[in-house]
């Protein structure tokens, strides 16, 4: 659970601003979200954000990797499960000003120098990274989470828990959900298993 009173107000904030945004969506056409869609937080919500907060604390998770860091959501339920068990993150994020922002509110509440922001293409970017990773959020765009889990390939370390987001919700991303869900199933090295917790989140655990 989060302790810190800034990091849970500076959480509050975001999810009134995420009940703003549901609001909006709903209300003008699907093109237009479309269209705005880097304007919006799409945060995994609070019941995620405490499932891979617990995660991190009670298995001691210290290296920690983002795939599609938004606002900073995410990253900030990370950064301070990060903080508890003295480890850090990479968040990795396509749009200079979402990192701008996420920099910003993680500097705040005093977890800047937990979260390591890298701009730039995620399946490029973890190309680059040595690893290995104990937990691995990936949150990008739904047809990228295949290709995102084959290049984590040897990036991962024993035991290593892979959480993926939107499996059920939103309804559009079925298929690309389908698939991977199939493809990280097919590993033979991770058990794996569908909760509908938030959007629907897939959790993957690679064998100690
Ligand atoms: C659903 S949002 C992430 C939400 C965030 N995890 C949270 O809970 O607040 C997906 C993000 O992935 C980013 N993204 C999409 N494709 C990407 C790519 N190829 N490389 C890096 N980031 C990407 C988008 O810019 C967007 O900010």
């Amino acid at each position: 659970m989060i302790v810190d009173p800034a990091v849970r107000a500076a959480l509050d904030t975001m999810e009134e601003r995420w009940a703003r945004e549901q609001r909006e969506q709903a209300r003008i056409p699907r093109e237009e979200a479309y269209a705005r869609v880097d304007e919006f937080l799409l945060p995994i919500g609070p019941e995620t954000g405490r499932l891979i907060h617990d995660l991190i604390r009670q298995g001691g998770l210290k290296s920690i990797l983002e795939v599609g860091s938004s606002y900073g959501y995410s990253t900030l339920w990370l950064a301070d499960a990060a903080r508890a068990v003295d480890g850090c993150v990479t968040s990795l994020e396509l749009h200079a000003g979402k990192i701008a922002a996420a920099r910003e509110t993680l500097a705040e509440v005093g977890l800047a120098n937990r979260v390591d922001f890298i701009a730039g293409d995620a399946l490029a970017s973890i190309h680059a990274l040595t690893g290995p990773f104990d937990l691995v959020l990936i949150d990008l765009w739904k047809d990228l989470y295949i290709p995102c889990l084959d290049r984590l390939g040897g990036k991962l370390a024993a035991g290593a828990i892979i959480v993926a987001d939107n499996m059920l919700f939103p309804p559009e991303n079925a298929d690309n959900a389908a698939a991977y869900r199939r493809a990280v199933r097919a590993r033979g090295d991770m058990d794996s298993v569908l909760l509908p917790i938030g959007a629907g989140i897939e959790i993957s655990r690679k064998h100690g």
